[in-house]
Formats: structure tokens, sequence, C-alpha cells
């Protein structure tokens, strides 16, 4: 089995290079490694990576939640590839569902015992005209406006730096909620219809987390072959900063204003001009207005290693 890093060392604000210096001094085992250099270049070394293997390979993402989604944007569907993950992002909602590396001995012992491997469903959507897959999840509105307005921010580079990075979504959603312009949105599924006037945010789920830590979805399983649609909407920006401390704990699911839907396929309609989207925390553009957004899953697309080591 051969084993390849793919190394975001500015993720997490710079822990990715703290993380990866850690790994490398302990590992002792044969291993090729490409650090990311800009925006999309995961996606392009797993893909070039995916289609040159001729025998199992172990992809090992050092980096957080968009770096995985980049890299699995690259290999889905490639029987070659597993995908192991050491968490050094900012948000690291793959960690909380999905099995991770934390030291270099277990990588050490997978690849000398070519441990197993097990397969997850990758969720897929065509957001501002472009077929995208999601890891985690992918959304619409707030919280992508809240991705948008992140992506950069002085305040998550300060927080990151004095060690209270997991406060800058939460400082983000505050700023955001006197922000943001709730949007009107139809969903179609399960043979029925779903109308919202003044939408939040509609979060698509392959795993329950999102935003560091946020338990919006907790019926997901990325093994079911469903997705899950979480609406927020007809809410006051008071009460969903109220429903949002709850979120991490899974209690807002008793709210009226929220609604999980559950289903193999959903088609998202829009009603509004200006519509953020982002997959898996990684800004994806503006939505179109009145055009079907087809939802779905694609059922054990990828390998990722199997827990315990
Ligand atoms: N060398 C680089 N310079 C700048 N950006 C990079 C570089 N390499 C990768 N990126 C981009 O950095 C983005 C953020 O990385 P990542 O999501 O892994 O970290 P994070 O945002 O801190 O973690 P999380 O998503 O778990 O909160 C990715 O979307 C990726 O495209």
């Amino acid at each position: 089995m051969k084993l390849l890093f793919i190394v975001n060392e500015m993720a997490g604000n710079g822990k990715g290079k703290k993380v990866w210096h850690r790994l490398q001094r302990e590992l002792q085992v044969a291993y090729e490694l490409v650090y990311t250099q800009y925006i999309g270049h995961g996606q392009e070394i797993a893909q070039r990576w995916g289609q040159e293997a001729k025998e199992k390979l172990l992809i090992v993402v050092v980096g957080g939640d968009g770096t995985i989604h980049e890299v699995v944007s690259g290999v889905i569907h490639n029987p070659y590839v597993v995908i192991g993950v050491v968490p050094a992002g900012s948000g690291n909602d793959f960690a909380r569902t999905f099995p991770t590396f934390q030291q270099a001995s277990q990588i050490n012992t997978y690849i000398e015992r070519e441990r197993l491997s097990t397969f997850i469903d990758i969720g897929t959507v065509n957001l501002a005209e472009q077929p995208q897959i999601f890891v985690n999840n992918a959304g619409i509105g707030f919280d992508a406006f809240v991705t948008k307005n992140i992506n950069g921010s002085r305040l998550k580079g300060y927080l990151n730096k004095v060690g209270l990075g997991k406060l800058s979504y939460a400082a983000a959603v505050i700023n955001a909620l006197f922000h943001f312009k709730s949007f009107p949105v139809t969903i179609y599924g399960n043979n029925e219809r779903w109308t919202f006037q003044r939408t939040w945010l509609v979060t698509m789920c392959n795993q329950p987390y999102f935003g560091g830590g946020m338990n919006i979805s907790p019926i997901s399983k990325p093994t079911d072959g469903q997705v899950e649609i979480a609406i927020v909407h007809d809410i006051s920006p008071w009460k969903l900063l109220f429903v949002f401390a709850t979120v991490f704990f899974g209690w807002h699911t008793k709210f009226k204003e929220f609604t999980l839907l559950q289903g193999a396929h959903f088609d998202i309609v829009v009603h509004a001009k200006h519509i953020d989207s982002h997959v898996d925390g990684n800004y994806a553009g503006i939505v179109e207005q009145e055009t079907a957004m087809p939802c779905a899953i694609q059922e054990q697309a990828l390998q990722i290693i199997k827990m315990p080591l």
C-alpha cells in the first residue's frame, strides 16, 4: 500500500504546518508528500495521484474540512484510494463523525498491517450551475453568508492565534445576524412540496455536524443512502441566536422554526437574488434564482480508513 500526504500548512491558520512537523518526526514508513499551494490544488493533486494509482493508495489529508472536501472531490468512486485524515483545521467537523489519525504511530501501524477501509456516502448538489460534492454538508443562505464573511477575517486569525479559534465562527454568526436578509425557498422531494417564506438557511447534510461542532442534523448517518435538509425559517435574529446556542446539543430540533427533511433526492428552488452557498465550508458562489438545484446522495462513493486501529 502506497502512502501520500496532502498537507495544507495554512489550515487552522497555521495549525496545518505545526501538526505536519510533529507528525513527520514520528513517521516510520515510506511516503510521498505534496503541499497544497492554492485554493483547488487539493483536488488537482488527489485527482492526478488517483488516476495514476495501480495499487491501493492511502491519501492522508493534513488539514481541515475545506481541504478534505477538495481531496475527496478528486477521488470520489476511485477503487484504489483510501482516505485518512489528520485534523488540522478550525472546525474539523469531519473528525466529529469519521475516524481520523491522531498520531503518527497509528499511520505506521495502518501501513504496516494494511488495515481495513470502509465505504461512506457522499452528497451531490448543483450550486451556481456547478455540480459539487459534499462530505459533511452544503448550505444556502445564512451559513454560506457567514462562510463568505469569515474567510480571511482578521478576527478569525486573531482568535486562532490566541487558541480561541472555535469562537471565530460564533463571532461571525453574531455579526451576520444583523446583516442577513431572509429569503423565500421551495423544496421538492418525497412527492411533496414545502415553501418557506422567510428562510435563514437550507443545509444539506451527509453527517450531523457543521460550523465547528453544531449538531444541526442529529439523525444524519453517512452510510444510510439518505440526505437530510435542515431549514431554519420564520425566526427573529434574537431567537435565532438562542436557537444557535442550543444546536451544539441538538436541542434546536424542538423549535417550530426548524424543519428537518430526509430522503434520497430533493430539488431546492430559491426565489431571491444574491443568495450565497458553500460546500463543506468552502464558499461556492451565488445560487441561480428560480432554478432547481438537485441534491442527492451517492451511496458508498468513498473509501475511508476503518477504526479501531
Ligand atoms: N497554500 C495555501 N494558501 C492559501 N489557501 C490554501 C492553501 N492550500 C489550501 N488552501 C485553501 O485553504 C482553505 C481552508 O482550508 P481548510 O478548510 O482545510 O482549513 P480551515 O478552514 O482552517 O478548517 P475547517 O474547514 O475545518 O474550519 C481550503 O479551502 C483550501 O482551498
